[in-house]
């Protein structure tokens, strides 16, 4: 089938940034972090917040989610991205699959022990934040996978996985990936674990 994109959603710290990109290597497509833009156009994340409200940052991102849909392949949202009516909209109605990677508050306690994320300051921050958005993670859903305590091969795994089942792939794609499976080539994933800096700066200043 030909391309949709795949968007990455779920609660912060649940490993979108970075799964997002491993996955957009793994399909050889070109990925964003529609945080990462935001930041790139209007300078960090916690300074839009404390210089213009939420509401600014949240209208910022609407758009920045739009554009970025047109183009790259992978897009991986913010944490409260999909709160927004029009950006459910978008996901509802363009040619999306849309990925939900969940964990539980046990794995991310580690994953939050830092100042970057202004809406989190601490583990019950960030419970109370995924109870009033769950609903809506699992509404827009494609397909799920749980990140908690698994690395990100395992992970990766899955994702692919799923999105194969869902029909979410290229031929060329699924070829790639059965012929790796096999052995017959060298594995899809192979620079899945590959070089660990190239995750640095994933969360947001
Ligand atoms: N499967 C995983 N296992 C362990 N740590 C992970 C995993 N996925 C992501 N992380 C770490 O969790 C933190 C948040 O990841 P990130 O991709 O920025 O999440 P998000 O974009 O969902 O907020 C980073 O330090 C990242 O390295
Ligand atoms: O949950 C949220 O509202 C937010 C999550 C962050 O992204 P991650 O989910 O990638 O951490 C970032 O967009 C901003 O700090 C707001
Ligand atoms: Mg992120």
């Amino acid at each position: 089938m030909a391309r949709v994109n795949i968007v990455l959603i779920g609660p912060p710290a649940a490993g979108k940034s970075r799964s997002g990109r491993r996955l957009a290597r793994a399909l050889d497509r070109r990925f964003a972090d529609t945080d990462k833009l935001i930041q790139a156009a209007h300078g960090p994340i916690r300074t839009i917040f404390e210089e213009q409200g939420e509401a600014a940052f949240r209208a910022i991102e609407r758009e920045t989610i739009r554009h970025a849909l047109t183009q790259f392949d992978v897009v991986s949202l913010g944490g409260g991205a999909v709160m927004d009516p029009a950006t459910q909209e978008l996901l509802l109605q363009a040619p999306v699959i849309v990925v939900h990677l969940t964990v539980r508050p046990e794995a991310v306690a580690e994953r939050i022990d830092n100042d970057k994320r202004p809406l989190i300051k601490s583990l019950d921050d960030w419970k109370a934040l995924v109870e009033a958005r769950r609903d809506t993670y699992e509404r827009l859903a494609s397909i799920s996978v749980d990140t908690s305590f698994r690395p990100m091969r395992r992970v990766i795994d899955d994702i692919l996985e799923l999105l194969e089942q869902h029909s979410a792939l290229t031929e060329a794609e699924v070829e790639h990936l059965q012929a790796a499976r096999r052995g017959r080539t060298q594995h899809a994933l192979h620079d899945i674990d590959g070089d660990e800096h190239d995750d640095e700066g994933d969360d947001q200043p």
